[in-house]
């Protein structure tokens, strides 16, 4: 077992929830022990594990687990010797009760989404992560929806509110490097020494690890990955490559290459139920910064309505939806197909 170390970046890997999108929220506690139990022999810090759109997703709306989400958290929590598990909650879609139930199973670190204009929606959950002792990060969701100035001004809010540290989110995988330079700088300049600023990148531009090490390059000291792209529309920048691109660097992040190579490759890569691509519907995400997480939902509307995924993502993209409008996908289908 790779033992903790001095680190220059924090990896925070999401595959066990980021990457419950890719696999329509069916993982297994099976599944999910043998994931977590890789990545902490490797020596990867954080672990998120959570249904795709965070505690509480289960439902009729985002999709069913496949599982009981207390089952996948506490197959982590037991797995692991010495990474911390966290758990994704988007206020609104979770709530107190179910954050206190992880954090009775031993999750440690809470993170809580809000769409990056709406930090002020974090306030009563940074308090009660707090109140419960976990460490709290802040998630500014489709941050190219916003401009730099802007999106320091919420992370600020997230700050005063008890956030230990905030990410840009950049969940359409919409921005370029210097997109995320100047919102990661912008972070930096308000927030200084209070809290750390992190990134969250997908790859529907195929600019994952390029955003993530431009984040780096400015400061940034906590970097989300999932293995294999494991995530939402593209997937997110592959854990193992941002940890072999970052010691490229002489950046250390304390995780063991050969052994998170090994998990993405031998323990995750057979469980996957799709690879994440830049294929059409991907690019049309990330182009006209669609929410990586309506990729399925797009899917399944095209289907249903005999109109192509891609041509309901752009008419999304058109109309600027955000996270919690998933029902207005169906919408845009039926209109697609001319109400049929
Ligand atoms: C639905 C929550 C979302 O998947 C959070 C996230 O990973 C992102 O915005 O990229
Ligand atoms: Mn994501």
């Amino acid at each position: 077992m790779t033992q903790p170390q001095v680190r220059d970046v924090r990896i925070t890997d999401s595959t066990l929830r980021d990457g419950s999108h890719a696999m329509s929220h069916q993982f297994t506690a099976d599944q999910v022990r043998r994931v977590a139990r890789g990545l902490d022999d490797a020596g990867v810090p954080v672990i998120e594990v959570s249904h795709g759109d965070g505690l509480g997703g289960s439902s009729f709306n985002y999709g069913f687990s496949r599982e009981p989400e207390a089952a996948l958290v506490q197959a982590a929590v037991e797995a692991v010797d010495q990474a911390r598990i966290a758990a994704l909650l988007l206020p609104g879609v979770g709530s107190a009760g179910e954050l206190r139930v992880v954090a009775d199973l031993g999750v440690s670190v809470a993170r809580v989404a809000t769409h990056c204009t709406e930090a002020d929606i974090s306030l009563q959950h940074f308090e009660l992560a707090r109140d419960l002792g976990m460490e709290t990060v802040g998630f500014l969701m489709l941050s190219h929806m916003t401009d730099p100035e802007e999106l320091a001004k919420q992370a600020r809010i997230m700050v005063d509110g008890g956030c230990q540290s905030v990410y840009v989110v950049d969940s359409a995988g919409a921005l370029l490097p210097e997109g995320v330079r100047d919102r990661v700088s912008a972070l930096r300049a308000e927030i200084g020494t209070e809290a750390e600023v992190g990134v969250h990148a997908h790859n529907n531009l195929g600019m994952g690890v390029a955003n993530s090490i431009a984040a780096v390059d400015v400061g940034a000291v906590q970097v989300d990955g999932a293995c294999r792209s494991l995530g939402a529309g593209a997937g997110n920048a592959p854990t193992e490559v941002v940890a072999a691109v970052l010691d490229r660097r002489d950046v250390s992040t304390g995780v063991d290459l050969p052994a998170v190579m090994g998990v993405a490759e031998d323990v995750v890569r057979p469980i996957m139920h799709r690879e994440p691509v830049c294929d059409r519907n991907a690019i049309v995400m990330g182009h006209s910064g669609v929410y990586s997480s309506f990729l399925l939902h797009a899917e399944c509307a095209a289907e249903r309505y005999g109109v192509p995924a891609h041509a309901i993502l752009q008419e999304v993209g058109r109309r600027r939806y955000v996270g919690g409008q998933e029902d207005m996908i169906i919408d845009i289908a039926v209109e697609l197909s001319g109400g049929r």
